[in-house]
């Protein structure tokens, strides 16, 4: 138990801790802090306090304006760090509990902080790592005889995407105007995306650099992934289907990536550890890890529309449906020698569950515009309108607490006029 108060719905109690990067209007530099209840502890208040063998002469890290030194000190620092927090936090500890002036210089109320990028994405890329969710669009945009391409259950299906437009929870995000072919038989036109959707994925962050020409391999896999968050893969249906063949998503989805601000650390995580998909067939050698690495993370996604009193729930899944582990996702990345450096992002793929009503994107949901989406109050959507605000939430659920992710939300913004 910690000496701030957390709600029992809180997302962020004592077993959590998750790190994340804010700025105040006192104090607009961005800096590291921790989230706890309602509050924020601010880890340069307090990086004195990081005195273990490992941290102590690394201490540097926690001023910087982003995570990813942190992440790239590894695994022991890590796990250092989250002991330190766990002691200078729970309620039998007076160093911080008693010093009236430290806790006001360190906690910050969540409400009065801004939240930025928790570190600077060198690289992101998204894979399609959800079985149920691969089929359905196979089903859609192809055909449901052959609806997995024959490399799907080989290998952990990924494309290459653009950091520079993942942006942080909270930031609206334009409808695009791109290239589309509307009809079958008239020629494509440049016009504004009609089928804006949303995709419901989580992501993780990495930790300490592999070396160009040097494969992660799955023993190690573990020692590079830093944490967790969720990620909405905004995705202008549309554009992907004419543009997608033979090179897979581009413009389709790069007008912008929404991730949640707090990671959420793997050892936080590990109480949540649950049994893999059983795969079939079983996965090459280099593929084949025997340890558990998924983990049962509820989520749900909502979405605030004009003429709603407040956000309709549309969709709740899990992360527990990843058919690929992030540590094969990581292997297969760097098998070539592929490098990561910290602070890269991983999508997990479009999660869908196996039911409809688990399913991860509106393209599902509307099963490509034949259904409508009941937001309630006689609203209906089948994809996106402007002033939506599409919100995700995720949570562990623990024995009397949650693991949670906070909200990863934005809000569609019409498109620029065609000239
Ligand atoms: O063409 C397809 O099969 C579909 C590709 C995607 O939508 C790519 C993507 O972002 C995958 C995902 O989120 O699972
Ligand atoms: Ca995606
Ligand atoms: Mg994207």
């Amino acid at each position: 138990m910690s000496f701030v108060t957390v709600a029992p719905d809180s997302d962020f109690p004592i077993q959590n801790l998750p790190y994340g990067v804010f700025s105040t209007q006192d104090n607009p530099q961005p800096r590291i802090g921790v989230a706890i209840g309602d509050q924020i502890l601010d880890i340069q208040a307090v990086k004195h306090l990081f005195d273990g063998p490992v941290l102590k002469d690394a201490q540097n890290v926690f001023d910087q304006p982003t995570l990813n030194a942190f992440m790239g000190l590894g695994r022991a620092a890590w796990w250092e760090a989250r002991q330190t927090l766990q002691k200078i936090l729970s309620k039998s500890e007076s160093t911080l509990r008693d010093n009236a002036e430290l806790r006001a210089r360190a906690l910050v109320p969540q409400s009065s902080a801004i939240m930025h990028l928790p570190a600077t994405i060198g690289d992101y890329t998204d894979f399609y790592s959800s079985k149920n969710h691969a089929y359905n669009v196979g089903c859609m945009f192809r055909d449901p005889k052959n609806a997995l391409n024959p490399n799907w259950t080989h290998l952990p299906v990924g494309y290459h995407g653009r950091s520079s437009s993942v942006v942080i929870s909270g930031t609206s995000i334009r409808r695009p105007n791109g290239q589309l072919k509307p009809t079958e038989t008239n020629p494509p036109i440049f016009g504004t995306c009609r089928l804006f959707d949303f995709e419901l994925e989580m992501g993780f962050f990495t930790g300490p650099a592999s070396q160009l020409g040097n494969p992660i391999t799955l023993d190690k896999a573990e020692d590079h992934i830093f944490g967790m968050v969720l990620l909405n893969d905004w995705s202008a249906r549309d554009i992907q289907k004419w543009e997608y063949v033979p090179l897979g998503p581009f413009l389709g989805k790069n007008m912008g990536t929404t991730i949640s601000p707090w990671v959420v650390t793997m050892d936080a995580l590990r109480p949540f550890l649950i049994d893999n998909v059983p795969q079939d067939p079983e996965p090459l050698p280099y593929l084949a890890h025997k340890d558990n690495y998924n983990f049962d993370i509820k989520l749900d996604v909502s979405i605030m529309a004009d003429g709603l009193a407040k956000p309709s729930t549309i969709t709740r899944s899990n992360f527990k449906y990843m058919y690929w582990t992030m540590k094969q996702q990581l292997v297969h990345h760097t098998a070539t020698g592929c490098n990561i450096n910290p602070g890269d992002l991983m999508g997990s793929g479009t999660i869908s569950g196996p039911t409809p009503e688990e399913y991860g994107s509106m393209l599902e949901l509307c099963w490509k515009g034949t259904k409508t989406i009941d937001l309630g109050n006689g609203i209906t959507r089948k994809f996106l309108q402007d002033g939506d605000e599409v919100i995700f939430h995720g949570y562990c659920e623990g024995e009397g607490h949650r693991v949670g992710f906070g909200n990863c939300s934005g809000k569609v913004l019409p498109a620029h006029p065609l000239s």
